[in-house]
């Protein structure tokens, strides 16, 4: 089986006058399709380097990666877009303020074609946002809410939507949930994880929350110094305790 995603020989160095960093160091993985990938790591270890790689939002130094076996290495930011979704920590970053949930929806499922919105469109898609929205209280009646009036959690849900309308063949997901209050990062959370097995996706999600990194996915990394140093499957992952995970850290 093509791997969904190669990582080869990965190294993003910052170069400085008196010493220069490898922010990534070497870092070699693959993933599987519909693995659900959860990584760990201090802060500063390099994990939104490595995002930042995948989306093309920051190049290599050198090293390569392959989506679905094709080398994407060169290709730019848009291109990458149509097949790889990020939602990040801050929940202004994901959707645009003046805009209503509705109009943001369809910006995010029309993703690849003209950006122009026509009320066609518009009407064409309701019945699939209303059922988008319709197990989730916190959007309920909000499809013509404009979306700066929306709570943090409530736009952070929106966000998660957003990267998932058009089931990306890879979710990347940045400490989605770490600016919410515990109740709402915990709905977020679960509704992550049943879209995630639902729509069978290839997820890689930031977090420093070790129960949820012990709870969700089949597989754990912790990056330290631009390295992976752990990499449990699902079976050494459910033998774990916290405890033993602090060690990382
Ligand atoms: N453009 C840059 N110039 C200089 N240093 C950078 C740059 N981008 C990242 N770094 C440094 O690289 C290291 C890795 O940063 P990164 O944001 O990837 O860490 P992280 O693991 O995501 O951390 P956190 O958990 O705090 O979000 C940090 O020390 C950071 O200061």
């Amino acid at each position: 089986m093509t791997p969904l995603l190669e990582i080869k020989n990965a190294v993003k160095t910052i170069y400085n006058d008196d010493d220069n960093l490898n922010i990534l160091n070497n870092i070699n993985l693959t993933i599987k399709p519909k693995d659900f990938v959860v990584v760990l790591g201090t802060n500063g270890a390099g994990k939104s380097t490595l995002l930042d790689a995948i989306t093309g939002t920051n190049e290599l130094t050198s090293g390569k990666i392959l989506l679905n076996g094709k080398d994407i290495t060169d290709e730019n930011l848009a291109k990458r877009s149509r097949h790889i979704s990020r939602v990040y920590q801050d929940p202004k970053s994901g959707t645009a303020p003046r805009m209503t949930v509705a109009e943001n929806l369809l910006l995010a499922k029309r993703r690849g074609l003209p950006r122009r919105l026509h009320l066609r469109h518009l009407k064409e898609n309701m019945p699939e946002f209303k059922e988008l929205i319709s197990n989730l209280p916190t959007l309920d009646n909000r499809l013509n809410t404009f979306t700066e009036k929306l709570s943090g959690g409530q736009r952070q849900t929106l966000s998660f939507l957003m990267a998932i309308i058009q089931k990306p063949e890879l979710l990347l997901l940045d400490e989605h949930t770490a600016a919410l209050d515990p109740q709402t990062s915990k709905d977020l959370m679960e509704l992550t994880n049943k879209v995630i097995l639902e729509k069978e996706l290839t997820c890689m999600m930031i977090t420093h929350d070790l129960s949820d990194a012990m709870k969700y996915g089949n597989r754990l990394l912790v990056l330290k110094k631009g390295q992976i140093i752990l990499d449990l499957n699902k079976t050494e992952k459910d033998k774990l305790k916290e405890k033993d995970l602090l060690q990382y850290f």
